[in-house]
């Protein structure tokens, strides 16, 4: 899953070109105001990497768009005592329906990486789920990490390596698995293209190493690089769901399921749970947006099990609309990165804060008190 991304000369440190913010300014206010910050503290090649998506970027567009297009209907003089965003996943308490997304190669964005991200998600209490493309070691990430972890798993063509990946989040204390099944092949990836993203000297997918390498492969002259390549031959496939939900230990959810007929077929499989996402737009461009996504499969899998949704969170009022449509929870990826980029584990905890915040200002606005209260009805 890795051979994609070559090793450059450069170090680690030069994408960091300013330091972290040792405060956060008042005028960051909401989400999307870290961008800026971020950007300009990491290389061009690494803001490619992680602001960038699949081709034109259209669904990446899409994901924040159609969360814009919908209206909520505002609710007055409801009774909003002991108004609380609890819920329970897993066995495990949340505080709050938000949860860090698996982002690969946090080196890239701060020096601490995923590191920091656990430490601002645990200041938060916010589950944090932990890229098995993490560029820090997962026993590390667990023992900084007060809060829950799931660890997110990408099914290594070496089967053996991923059972052994498997038992190593579990002997750290992982609370569940998300197995991420919509980039068998890595998407069409124009912008790192264009601007050279290749891994710097220092940053690595450290819990991958020692891993057994694909077998060389040269396409013969005019042939497929990808049809008849071993890392098709290698791919996930929906046996391989059922080996890993049988082996494990832990409940597995599935991430990147978009129809009601791969929710179906996930439930039938045993899977715990769904995550409703396309990669923020990163694999298939032109995949609709994953809200527009949401009722369906919410509908097939008819509360048999939780489904999460990621993709374009950047208001509280989203989260809303995302829970109205029958989500349990969500995730984001690419706002807490630039929270970390800018100011570090602060910064993560910042943006925790505002989207929380939002969120309540929004369900004490629809005179909703809990998160069961959130329906379809608050949506016009
Ligand atoms: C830089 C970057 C790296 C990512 N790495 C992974 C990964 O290793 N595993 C995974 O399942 N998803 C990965 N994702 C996808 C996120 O988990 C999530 O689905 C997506 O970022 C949600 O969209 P948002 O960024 O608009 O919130 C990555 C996303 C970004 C931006
Ligand atoms: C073959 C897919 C590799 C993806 C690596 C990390 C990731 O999920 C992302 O960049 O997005």
């Amino acid at each position: 899953m890795v051979q994609h991304l070559k090793r450059s000369a450069t170090t680690a440190m030069s994408s960091h070109p300013l330091p972290a913010l040792a405060q956060i300014p008042p005028q960051i206010a909401a989400v999307a105001d870290y961008e800026a910050f971020a950007r300009e503290r990491m290389s061009a090649a690494a803001w490619a990497y992680i602001s960038g998506a699949a081709a034109d970027e259209l669904t990446l567009a899409e994901n924040s768009a159609a969360f814009r297009r919908l209206r909520l209907r505002q609710r007055v003089l409801a009774d909003l005592d002991g108004a609380n965003t609890r819920l329970e996943l897993f066995g495990d308490a949340f505080e709050y329906p938000i949860f860090l997304a698996p982002v690969a190669y946090q080196k890239l964005a701060h020096p601490e990486g995923e590191l920091a991200a656990a430490l601002g998600a645990s200041a938060m209490r916010a589950g944090m789920v932990v890229s098995t493309q993490a560029s820090v070691a997962l026993e590390d990430i667990a023992a900084m990490a007060s809060a829950p972890l799931w660890f997110q798993l990408y099914l290594q063509p070496d089967r053996g390596f991923t059972q052994e990946l498997v038992n190593r989040a579990e002997s750290a204390g992982y609370r569940a698995l998300v197995l991420t099944v919509d980039a068998p092949v890595n998407g069409v990836r124009n912008r790192e293209q264009r601007a050279g993203f290749v891994l710097p000297a220092g940053v690595d997918a450290v819990n991958l190493r020692g891993m057994r390498p694909l077998p060389a492969y040269t396409a013969q002259a005019g042939a497929s690089a990808l049809f008849g390549g071993p890392l098709l031959a290698g791919a996930p496939t929906w046996a391989d769901v059922r080996w890993l939900i049988q082996l494990a230990r832990l409940p597995v959810l599935l991430k990147g399921i978009t129809t009601a007929e791969d929710a179906q077929r996930a439930v039938d499989c045993g899977a715990a749970g769904i995550i409703v996402s396309n990669h923020g737009g990163r694999t298939l461009d032109t995949v609709p947006a994953t809200i527009e996504a949401l009722p369906a499969v919410a509908q097939a899998v008819d509360g048999r099990v939780p489904v999460l949704l990621d993709g374009g969170i950047r208001r509280g009022t989203d989260i809303f609309k995302a829970l109205a449509l029958g989500a349990a929870a969500t995730l984001v990826g690419r706002p807490y990165v630039y929270g970390l980029a800018a100011a570090g584990a602060p910064g993560v905890a910042h943006v925790l804060h505002m989207l929380r915040t939002e969120l309540e200002v929004a369900m004490a606005l629809t005179g909703r008190r809990t998160l069961k209260d959130i329906d379809a009805s608050a949506i016009c």
